[in-house]
């Protein structure tokens, strides 16, 4: 059996996870964590996400003796911190926050030399497979066409572009021997598209779970490759099968395409 904790219990993302993990056999949530401010402290965590009482009461305390695996689904400094426990106690982490710089990226980077870390901004099997229709399409079709990536979500999400649409450019700008950085457009521009250009523009609306266009655009012929998420249950899905999967590795730093055997 595997002790998971969840971080960020009473988020739209916790609470699919912890839904998730309850009808997994060989998952026990035995952790539930909110920031110290939460209204949900103290509160059953299976009761809080719809599931069956758990016994299991949202705290704001991390106790690394609770738990084998953490799975954080939160904000870039709070993970961090959770990061850090996690590496003082040879602890397993599981991220799927987005919205982290470079440093916060780097560290966790740096945790993965020591401890076993899947950090992936999708958990969804269909986005990780659009990751790699996105390597066939861009190196059929060229540094010719233009490239948008079109993302939508719910009028929550606080940064943009999402992570997935970022990872979508990082794919394309590396089947074309290039950095993300160098190919970016920022999501507002005037003016003629320079070529070669991976552009992005974001979409924030009610409650869109999420949604993920890549347009290929050539002379006379353009390509979409598209996923729609219907539900969050798909990445909390995504999330258990990551801990479940990294339950038994070695120390390094993972993400999705190594968990689904993609790579
Ligand atoms: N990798 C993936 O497949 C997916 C990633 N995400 C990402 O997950 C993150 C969370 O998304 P949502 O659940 O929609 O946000 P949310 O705002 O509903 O939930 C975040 C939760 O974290 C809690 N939190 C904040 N500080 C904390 C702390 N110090 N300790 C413990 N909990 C703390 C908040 O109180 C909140 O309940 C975002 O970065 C989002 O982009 C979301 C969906 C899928
Ligand atoms: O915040 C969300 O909701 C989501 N965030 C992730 C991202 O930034 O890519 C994944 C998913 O699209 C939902």
């Amino acid at each position: 059996m595997v002790r998971l904790a969840i971080a960020g219990a009473a988020g739209r993302m916790g609470r699919a996870l912890v839904e998730a993990a309850t009808r997994a056999d060989d998952m026990s949530v035995t952790a539930a964590l909110e920031r110290s401010e939460s209204p949900a402290l103290g509160r059953d965590a299976g009761e809080l996400a719809g599931a069956v009482r758990l016994g299991v009461l949202v705290s704001d305390r991390l106790d690394p003796a609770a738990f084998d695996v953490l799975i954080d689904f939160t904000r870039p400094e709070p993970t961090l911190g959770h990061l850090d426990v996690c590496v003082r106690h040879a602890r397993r982490i599981v991220i799927g926050t987005t919205g982290f710089d470079e440093a916060g990226r780097a560290r966790i980077a740096e945790a993965g030399r020591t401890i076993p870390v899947v950090f992936a901004p999708n958990m969804s099997v269909g986005v990780n497979l659009c990751f790699k229709l996105l390597e066939i399409a861009a190196r059929t079709l060229g540094e010719g066409t233009d490239v948008e990536i079109v993302e939508a979500h719910h009028r929550h999400k606080v940064d943009a572009p999402s992570g997935t649409a970022l990872r979508m450019g990082e794919v394309i700008a590396q089947a074309r021997g290039r950095s993300l950085q160098e190919l970016m457009l920022p999501p507002a521009r005037a003016g003629a598209r320079p070529d070669g250009a991976i552009g992005f523009a974001v979409v924030r609306a009610g409650e869109i779970v999420g949604e993920h266009t890549a347009l290929f655009v050539g002379r006379g012929e353009r390509v979409e490759i598209t996923h729609r998420a219907e539900s969050r249950a798909t990445f909390a899905e995504g999330a258990v099968r990551a801990a479940r999967w990294i339950a038994t590795r070695d120390p390094g730093l993972y993400d999705m395409q190594d968990v689904l055997g993609l790579r």
